[in-house]
């Protein structure tokens, strides 16, 4: 394509250049909307997800047929600080259950006939241990975020982009706090299940690499805090943007990947949806700071997808509603 960013001041002009949405696919599908068979309002959020992703999509009759379900797995130079409950090796290992078809999101993959695709990154080589140094060199960086960038199939209808990487919760805070302040610890959660010791540990953790680089945000939040995967996740949802691709975002990680996207251009998530609210603490502040309200609480906190991709099933309920439904003319139905 010949928008593929080469380097992170592309990125930014690119975000800066994003298509909106289409306004005449909004006008018609709010029309549309207005002619179907029920009372105004009364299919609630359904409505408004319908008009958003006819306006991305350029339909009055949008459609969830062809979602696409990435995930990206990194690991972590940080994970030398003690900061999770499981070896780094998990990482791996769990790529491995996801190629196998035996993960959660596998499953929900599978129930909303989502094509899924997992990408390893380079987990050989863990990024720096940021309270070092930079998590990436630029090299890295863009070698991740176009990895993301190039997994985006252009026949999809809605995205979902989900991350693997043992530590990464600890890297989302860090990115977090960096952009948008307050007391460190509002940050920082159990994760896989650290306990009190384990938090004061990531407190720590996120504060020294707080003040190590300077509270960096956006493209260098992501670079210098950040992981593979998170970089992907932020190419993929860039990409999804030029595509018109709607995106599902996932828990606090994704979140925090997305976030340094909207930092560099503030309307760069408007084609995105929360599709749940993690568990993890991070996640309803970093929701709220950017506007979101999420689509299902469930209590969940297991990262790869798995909120976003329950998600799918309410946006394929949104667009069948809107595309499906009779108008009050072509059903005979009194219209009050
Ligand atoms: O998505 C979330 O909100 C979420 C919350 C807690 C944990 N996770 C997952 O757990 C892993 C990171 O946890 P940790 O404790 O190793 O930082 C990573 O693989 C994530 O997918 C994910
Ligand atoms: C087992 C396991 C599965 C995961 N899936 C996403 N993050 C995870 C972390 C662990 C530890």
């Amino acid at each position: 394509m010949s928008n593929r960013p080469e380097t992170l001041n592309d990125i930014r002009a690119l975000l800066a250049a994003a298509p909106g949405p289409d306004g005449d696919a909004i006008a018609a599908a709010e029309a549309r909307n207005g002619q179907l068979t029920k009372p105004p309002g009364a299919l609630g959020r359904l409505e408004d997800l319908a008009i958003w992703m006819g306006g991305w999509q350029g339909t009055d009759k949008p459609h969830a047929d062809a979602p696409q379900v990435l995930i990206f797995a990194g690991n972590h130079g940080v994970t030398a600080q003690g900061v999770s409950a499981f070896p780094a090796e998990v990482t791996a290992q769990m790529v491995l259950n996801f190629q196998a078809g035996g993960a959660a999101i596998n499953q929900l993959s599978n129930l909303f006939g989502a094509r899924m695709d997992v990408h390893a990154l380079d987990l050989d080589r863990p990024t720096g241990d940021f309270t070092q140094g930079p998590a990436m060199d630029e090299a890295e960086f863009l070698m991740a975020f176009l990895a993301g960038w190039d997994a985006v199939d252009p026949g999809a209808d809605v995205l979902v982009t989900g991350e693997m990487g043992i530590g990464n919760t600890t890297s989302a805070a860090a990115i977090a706090y960096s952009h948008y302040r307050g007391a460190a610890e509002t940050w920082v959660g159990r994760g896989t299940g650290v306990d009190d010791a384990g938090v004061q540990n990531k407190t720590r953790v996120v504060e020294e690499a707080a003040r190590l680089h300077a509270f960096p945000t956006g493209l260098e939040a992501l670079r210098c805090l950040g992981g593979r995967e998170l970089a992907a996740m932020a190419g993929a949802i860039a990409r999804a943007r030029t595509l018109r691709i709607p995106v599902i975002l996932d828990g606090f990680i994704c979140t925090a990947a997305a976030a340094c996207l909207a930092a560099e251009h503030p309307g760069a998530l408007d084609h995105c949806v929360a599709g749940h609210m993690s568990e993890e603490p991070g996640h309803a502040k970093l929701l709220q700071e950017l506007g979101k309200e999420p689509l299902l609480r469930l209590g969940m906190r297991l990262g790869e997808g798995s909120g976003a991709a329950l998600a799918i099933g309410v946006l394929k309920g949104a667009a069948a509603c809107q595309s499906g439904m009779a108008t009050f003319a072509e059903a005979g139905v009194s219209d009050g």
